[in-house]
């Protein structure tokens, strides 16, 4: 039994977890008219209402005191304070540091890193302008007017779902594009429009090691180089953002043209840092800026708030009371904001490449369930595909939706419908429909007995879904940095309450290793004897297939 079971809060969930799975949230509300006041958050830019989750007064006491006892706060205020608790890789994590108002030194290895951030800062501005106001010219001395960020991950998901939110706040000054996939299908389709002369690209790698942004990166130099230019081209057309300055030069990118990145940022927490570059050139850094300070507020309310008033906390003590007390095994992420539309593969990567572990901080297996799987979609659009298996399947995924008070294209009619569906899909979630209701509905039709025997028990909806529901005034730059911020910070408490290394990342590594030396045995005429008959049959199809 490891140690966090044997607290008195998580025994006392245990029980309370047992009691509570035979009750409906219906009775919870009927029996509770203060429910909503009692169970919601209100900041300053959203709302957070968390009574439809399967609570009351008693478990979210007992989730507050397992947060105490896990000592929360002060975890908290090692990684605020720079501390190196990304343990298996010794770092600090000071993603926050990257958002931060103040100006205090904050020492890591002998590095004020108030001071580092604020020289990358002040160096991607004068680069940002410079691009934007067009004295930053390509070889030939064109205008730069297209962006090509090559990287993937966290050197991809962040800025990409970040310029897909706020494409409302561009003023089209330069044309941003993403290259991930390391299938050549991307990269073809978003070059074959561009003209070389006017286009910048960003390698973005904190290791400058990633084989897909490498080879992504190579083609785009041959691809630059293959028109009338020169090597020396590369200096005006390639930036890069990492880590590892040494690779990215020796890449051929001109010392000037690097931008830093730090080993106490982990790449799914990067998109404050240059590696947002693509988002401040399509925005300019005034709202890049404001991206950030959005960011900085939400980290305040972190640090600030009680617990029990505590937006990230709060969220992630419910992940946690659904997942490892209630049982439930994914979570799903829907908004009802257009501009939202890549949050949940941003947070895919955020919660599960954080905390999608089954090894505890000391070294032991975690024998309870730790974080979902997380999915999801833009919640209309899963109303007409997945919700069915929501309302009715027989596994219980609870589910954050997420939308704006105001949209930020009002087009007459639409915000109403879109806002109506989702008020309407957590409270059916809640409340469901049983077979009584069913049966005098179709009675009331005027539908046959037989009829509504063969029906009646394929329309009942059991309801008792858990959802979160967080209500945004509306997609800015402020309130979007908030939002990721909320996030992150949630994802760091889980991983405190379940004693998971939540900042780094081992379990990439195996496949990685593996596809360096399959891709030897694609090139060549060896297969390699170490493979199991699946895959070594597999690969000698697909040689056969491909040298025939
Ligand atoms: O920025 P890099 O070093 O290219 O890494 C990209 C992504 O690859 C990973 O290391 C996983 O393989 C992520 O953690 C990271 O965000």
């Amino acid at each position: 039994m490891s140690s966090r079971q044997s607290l008195d809060s998580w025994k006392k969930l245990v029980s309370l977890a047992k009691e509570k799975q035979s009750q409906h949230m219906n009775d919870l509300f009927a029996e509770d008219t203060q429910r909503f006041d009692k169970f919601s958050i209100e900041l300053p830019k959203m709302l957070l209402d968390y009574s439809k989750n399967l609570i009351d007064s008693e478990v979210m006491t007992a989730l507050f005191s397992l947060a105490n006892e896990c000592e929360v706060t002060q975890w908290r205020e090692k990684m605020f304070a720079g501390e190196k608790i990304n343990k298996t890789e010794e770092r600090a994590v000071l993603h926050t540091a990257l958002r931060r108002s103040s100006k205090a030194p904050l020492w890591v290895d002998g590095e004020n890193v108030t001071l580092s951030v604020a020289n990358q800062l002040a160096k991607m501005e004068e680069f940002v302008d410079s691009v934007r106001q067009g004295h930053w010219l390509g070889y030939s001395g064109k205008r730069i007017t297209d962006i090509v960020n090559i990287g993937v991950g966290g050197s991809n998901l962040g800025p990409q779902m970040v310029t897909e939110a706020l494409k409302h706040y561009s003023d089209n000054s330069v044309n941003v594009h993403y290259v991930s996939n390391v299938d050549g299908a991307q990269i073809v389709e978003i070059l074959r429009p561009l003209d070389p002369e006017k286009v910048l690209f960003i390698v973005s790698s904190k290791t400058f090691t990633t084989t897909e942004t490498m080879t992504n990166a190579k083609t785009a130099i041959k691809w630059l180089t293959a028109s009338s230019f020169d090597d020396k081209s590369v200096a005006k057309h390639f930036v890069a953002v990492t880590a590892n300055k040494e690779n990215a030069m020796s890449f051929g990118i001109e010392a000037d043209n690097i931008f830093d990145m730090w080993d106490w940022v982990g790449g799914r927490f990067s998109l404050w840092s240059a590696i947002g570059l693509a988002i401040a050139l399509d925005l300019g850094f005034d709202k890049f800026k404001e991206l950030l300070d959005g960011a900085n507020e939400m980290d305040q309310h972190f640090v600030d708030a009680p617990l029990e008033n505590n937006m990230p906390a709060v969220m992630a003590l419910l992940s946690v009371w659904n997942t490892t007390f209630l049982g439930a095994r994914s979570q799903a992420i829907l908004p009802y904001d257009q501009t939202l539309h890549m949050l949940a593969a941003y947070l895919q990567q955020a919660e599960m490449e954080s905390n999608g572990k089954s090894v505890s901080w000391d070294g032991n297996e975690i024998d309870y369930p730790t974080v979902p799987s997380i999915w999801g979609e833009l919640g209309i659009n899963g109303q007409h595909a997945f919700y069915q298996y929501l309302h009715q399947s027989n596994n219980v995924v609870p589910a954050d939706f997420i939308g704006s008070v105001e949209s930020v294209t009002p087009v007459q009619g639409h915000h109403e419908t879109l806002m109506s569906n989702f008020f309407a899909q957590t409270q059916a979630l809640m409340t469901g429909v049983n077979e009584a209701q069913v049966r005098e509905d179709l009675k009331a039709k005027g539908r046959t007995d037989e009829y509504i025997n063969k029906v009646a028990p394929h329309k009942v909806h059991k309801g008792n879904r858990p959802t979160n529901t967080l209500l945004l005034k509306r997609i800015d730059p402020r309130t979007l940095g908030s939002l990721i911020a909320l996030y992150e910070n949630k994802i760091f408490v889980q991983g405190i309450i379940l004693q998971i290394c939540s900042f780094d990342q081992w379990g990439v590594e195996l496949g990685k290793g593996l596809a360096a030396s399959i891709q030897a045995e694609l090139e060549s005429d060896d297969i390699s004897k170490s493979h199991d008959c699946s895959t070594a049959h597999l690969i000698a199809y697909y040689k056969n297939a491909t040298r025939s």
